[in-house]
């Protein structure tokens, strides 16, 4: 499980007194999740969970706080990092940046249909639209340069139809790059997964694990998206969930001819984005008791998005 940092319960009662939310009555580390650490935290006055931030720069994180702040504010379904009785949001628990959030009601939904994609499509759109007139800058540290240097690394450890397959989408983002980076841009989640997203039946109650959000193209945002909730077990793009979720989407901020020209390409970058992330967590993680997102269901999914026939929706 990932748990990277386990907590005695005098430390954490240490931790959350200032808060002013009760006594301590039980906590519980979440094995889900990839790249922090989480725990549950019941305390007298309710359900929280409490972040201890394990991957990042510690000087970013103002950043995810500003942003949750305004979304909140926006009334969009998202957790945000409780002030204590000082009004300090952002503290340190192990030596790490830690941050206490309210606990969002719902379940992650593993198999994903039309009506959630469209709900997702529609949150989505929510969110840039909050945050496109007064983005919060913040570089994503896995853009574009990060990929054409951690991928033209990897290229030697890869077998021959993997390498080309790599090598021909880290040509294609040298080529597109000034392109992709001029598309229209807001504050973007950069990890919107199914285990991003919390659902009670199929209502979308909330979206969680905001910690890869940066300042970039939002139709990138869009693929993500797309490439996690609307594939099949091939790694094909299921029309009729695609047409949900981008039809929603488009319905709230319509997309530019510049994103729809783009389309395929920001497909296949967002494939490769999450391939070379989980291959560099299946190395550094190897052995060790931390959950591993398979590489190979995003080297499929790169595969299959050489020819892409779900174009954007855009009305010349
Ligand atoms: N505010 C919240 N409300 C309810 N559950 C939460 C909340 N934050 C986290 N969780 C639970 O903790 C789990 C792990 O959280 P999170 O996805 O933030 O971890 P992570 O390590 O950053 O994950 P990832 O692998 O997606 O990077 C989630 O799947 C969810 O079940
Ligand atoms: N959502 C990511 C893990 C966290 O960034 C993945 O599935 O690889």
């Amino acid at each position: 499980m990932s748990v990277f940092t386990p907590l005695a319960r005098p430390e954490l009662e240490t931790f959350l007194a200032p808060y002013g939310l009760g006594r301590l009555l039980d906590f519980q580390g979440i094995a889900a999740g990839s790249e922090n650490t989480n725990f549950f935290i019941s305390l007298e006055q309710g359900e929280f969970v409490l972040t201890l931030v394990e991957r990042g720069p510690v000087q970013e994180m103002p950043f995810f706080i500003e942003l949750l702040d305004v979304l909140h504010n926006a009334n969009l379904p998202v957790p945000y990092a409780l002030r204590t009785t000082d009004g300090i949001a952002l503290r340190e628990l192990a030596g790490k940046p830690a941050l206490l959030q309210p606990r969002l009601a719902g379940k992650h939904i593993k198999v994903a249909n039309a009506q959630h994609c469209a709900q997702v499509g529609e949150l989505l759109a929510h969110l840039h639209l909050a945050t496109k007139d007064q983005m919060i800058k913040r570089k994503t540290d896995r853009g574009l340069d990060w990929m054409l240097e951690e991928g033209t690394q990897l290229l030697s450890h890869l077998g021959d139809d993997s390498r080309q397959l790599l090598q021909r989408a880290l040509d294609e983002i040298i080529e597109q790059k000034a392109k992709i980076l001029a598309l229209p841009r807001a504050n973007i989640h950069a990890d919107l997964f199914r285990d991003n997203a919390m659902f009670e039946g199929t209502h979308l109650t909330g979206l969680i694990d905001f910690y890869n959000a940066c300042s970039g193209p939002m139709l990138y945002d869009v693929a993500i998206a797309l490439n996690d909730w609307c594939s099949d077990d091939d790694g094909l793009i299921d029309g009729p969930r695609a047409r949900a979720l981008l039809g929603a989407y488009a319905a709230l901020r319509p997309f530019s001819a510049a994103e729809a020209e783009l389309w395929p390409t920001l497909l296949r970058v967002a494939c490769v984005r999450f391939w070379l992330s989980r291959l560099i967590a299946a190395e550094s993680f190897a052995g060790q008791d931390v959950l591993i997102h398979d590489p190979m269901e995003f080297e499929q999914r790169l595969a299959q998005r050489q020819q892409v026939s779900t174009p954007l929706p855009f009305a010349l």
